[in-house]
């Protein structure tokens, strides 16, 4: 089993100055590329959008991703993925997870030999229980992949205030340099080597960050019931990703319950809003329209419940998600009735490791 080791780097910048490449200008990669180039690194981002890209080379900011944010001199935005990657020592992959295969594509031929992958998608790899992680790892096999956990709402370290974030990946010297090359102003990192743990960390949060939004709508701005559903999602989390051979502590960690809170109680969060438009009394397909594309946490919810399923981990909160997201009207009393079952299940035994449904 892999061991999870904190390394708290404090607010030094890294010595070290690189070439950077992000691709996706949406809110997370625009704001990474801005808190990059402020640790001094060359900082290229690519977006599929000439409307997003012109508008951060002519105007420095992103107004439709990150308004108000004047983006820093070192960040140049092309349209050309293969530009992008040259003689990059770091690829940050920043599109929602169903893009990540398609943007890849184009750019592996393009990619440095010691190039490492750095993947902020929270979510499984399109269609599967497999972390967008393995995906990678299976399309850029000689190459480095590390998996970014924890609290990062971009809105936030864009604008200078720090996120802890955790870096992921078996080999610990890895995941180092990369923290290294992050560290700084924005960023606060620590290292595992728990990867499905970390991984796992990424996705539920963002189902239970559903039920967090959806908890504002209908609870009684009660912060016992709210008190009591975040631990009781903690603990589900935590269960479940135990029983896919993550480790419970990782989850009890930034990966899981400090990405839950962050997410689930910000006013920014995609996850959260997406729980109260659904408890406000809007259908999924009503909100899709809206938005084009779900949060992670509602495109995740169905694998999350087969994985807790298979591994016969009761995920009664989950169900719930689930179920509203599905279409069933979301009430106060059957969310409490979830919490009680929850609340039983956490005194149960815990449950042991089923192999490899999710790697
Ligand atoms: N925002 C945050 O605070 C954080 C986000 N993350 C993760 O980062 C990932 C990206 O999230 P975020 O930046 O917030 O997303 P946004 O919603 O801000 O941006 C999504 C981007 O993907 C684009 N897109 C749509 N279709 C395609 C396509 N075919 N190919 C490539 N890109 C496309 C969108 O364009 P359009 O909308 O025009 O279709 C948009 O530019 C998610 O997995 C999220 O979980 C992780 C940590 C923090
Ligand atoms: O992952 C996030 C913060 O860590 C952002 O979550 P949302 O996708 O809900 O905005």
């Amino acid at each position: 089993m892999a061991t999870f080791s904190h390394e708290n780097r404090g607010s030094s910048i890294s010595s070290e100055r690189i070439k950077v490449a992000v691709l996706g200008a949406g809110n997370m990669g625009t704001a990474l590329a801005h808190a990059l180039a402020g640790n001094g690194h060359e900082v290229v981002l690519w977006d599929f959008f000439p409307e997003v890209v012109e508008d951060i080379q002519n105007r420095r900011e992103n107004r439709r991703f990150l308004p108000d944010v004047r983006l820093h001199e070192m960040v140049r935005a092309t349209m050309s993925a293969v530009e992008c990657v040259m003689g990059a020592r770091l690829v940050v992959v920043s599109v929602p997870s169903p893009f990540v295969a398609s943007t890849l594509g184009p750019i592996m031929l393009g990619l440095e030999n010691h190039a490492v992958l750095l993947n902020v998608a929270k979510g499984f790899a399109p269609g599967t229980r497999h972390s967008l992680l393995s995906m990678l790892e299976r399309l850029a096999p000689t190459h480095a992949c590390v998996q970014m956990a924890g609290p990062a709402i971009a809105n936030e370290f864009a604008r200078g205030t720090p996120a802890s974030v955790v870096l992921a990946t078996a080999d610990e010297l890895v995941a180092r340099r990369v923290a290294d090359w992050l560290s700084g102003p924005c960023f606060i990192t620590e290292t595992t080597t728990d990867v499905t743990g970390a991984s796992l960390g990424g996705i539920l949060k963002n189902v239970y960050a559903i039920l967090l939004g959806c908890l504002d709508v209908l609870g009684k701005d009660s912060r016992n019931v709210e008190a009591a559903a975040l631990t009781a999602s903690v603990r589900e989390m935590a269960r479940i990703a135990e029983a896919c051979g993550g480790q419970a502590l990782t989850l009890y960690g930034l990966a899981g319950m400090g990405d839950l809170v962050a997410t689930g109680l910000s006013q920014d969060s995609h996850n959260r809003k997406f729980g109260k438009a659904l408890a406000s009394g809007k259908l999924t397909s009503a909100i899709e329209a809206e938005i084009k594309l779900l949060p992670e946490g509602a495109r995740a919810v169905a694998a999350v419940c087969a994985l807790a399923h298979e591994a016969d981990v009761p995920a009664p909160l989950a169900g719930w998600v689930r179920r509203t997201v599905e279409g069933t009207p979301p009430s106060w009393e059957g969310l409490l009735n979830e919490l009680r079952a929850a609340t039983r299940a956490a005194s149960g035994t815990p449950p042991q490791p089923v192999g490899d449904d999710f790697r």
